[in-house]
C-alpha cells in the first residue's frame, strides 16, 4: 500500500536566503521529518483562502496537520485582546479554520499541533486562556513538561503513560468545544491533548512533537488514514 499523504499546513513569512528577501511559505523542518518518520508522505500546503480552496485541497489528502504559530485572533473567541496576545494572523486563520472546518466535514484524520490544537478548539465554539506561565523554556526555547494521558481516550491508546513533551506556548484552552474532551493534562491544569471522540480521528495537542523523537501520535494519524 502506498504511504498516507500528510498535509501540513504552512504560513507566509517574510525570509532572507541567498540573494532572497521575499514573502515565503514557511513550515519548521521538524514537521515533515516527523511526518516521515511515523510513514506518511508529508505535503506542505501553502496558504490559500477560502472554504473551497481548503475543501479542493483537504480532497486530495489522506490526512492533515495543522501546525504551530501566532495567536489567534481573539474576536474568532468573541473576547477581546488582552495587551499579551500577539498580533492577529488574520488570513492565516481564515485559511487554516477552513482546513479544519474541511476535514471535519468530510472526515479526515485531523491532528492539530500547539496552535492548530487551539485552533481546532475555537472552531468548534471553544475559547482561549490568553497568556499563562510556565510552558516555554524562555524566549525562542522549547521546554519540556510532563503530560498525562486522561485513561480511555484515543490519547492514552497512543501514549498511555505520562510523557515529558517539549513545549513552547502562552496560550492554551479555556473552555472546551463542542463535542472536544480533554485527552490529556500538565501538572498545572493545562488542557495538554484534546479530542473528538466517534468514528473519525480528530486530536489536538499542546506541545511540540516535531521538536522531539517521539512519533507515536502521528504514527495514530498515519495508521487512522491506513484504516479509513
Ligand atoms: N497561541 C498560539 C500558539 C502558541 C502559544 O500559545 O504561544
Amino acid at each position: 500500500m502506498s504511504k498516507p499523504l500528510i498535509g501540513i499546513s504552512t504560513y507566509l513569512e517574510p525570509a532572507k536566503w541567498g540573494v532572497w528577501d521575499l514573502p515565503a511559505a514557511l513550515l519548521p523542518a521538524g514537521y515533515p521529518r516527523l511526518v516521515r518518520a511515523a510513514g506518511g508522505l508529508a505535503a506542505m500546503l501553502p496558504p490559500d483562502d477560502g472554504p473551497t480552496a481548503a475543501a479542493e485541497v483537504v480532497a486530495r489528502l489522506d490526512g492533515l496537520v495543522v501546525a504551530g504559530g501566532a495567536d489567534v485572533e481573539p474576536v474568532r473567541y468573541g473576547a477581546e485582546p488582552s495587551p499579551r496576545t500577539g498580533p492577529p494572523a488574520r488570513e492565516r486563520d481564515t485559511w487554516e479554520l477552513a482546513l479544519i472546518d474541511a476535514a471535519l466535514a468530510s472526515g479526515t484524520p485531523l491532528l492539530g499541533i500547539c496552535r492548530g490544537l487551539q485552533l481546532l478548539n475555537v472552531a468548534l465554539g471553544g475559547t482561549l486562556v490568553q497568556h499563562l506561565e510556565g510552558h516555554t523554556g524562555g524566549r525562542g526555547v522549547f521546554g519540556e513538561h510532563t503530560v498525562k494521558p486522561v485513561p480511555g481516550t484515543l490519547y492514552a491508546t497512543l501514549v498511555p503513560e505520562a510523557a515529558d513533551v517539549p513545549t513552547y506556548h502562552h496560550q492554551c484552552v479555556d473552555r472546551l468545544g463542542s463535542g472536544l474532551i480533554p485527552s490529556a493534562h500538565a501538572e498545572d491544569g493545562t488542557v495538554e491533548a484534546a479530542e473528538l471522540p466517534g468514528p473519525g480521528w480528530v486530536l489536538g495537542v499542546q506541545w511540540h512533537p516535531e521538536m522531539g523523537e517521539d512519533t507515536r501520535v502521528v504514527e495514530g494519524l498515519v495508521r487512522a488514514v491506513s484504516t479509513r
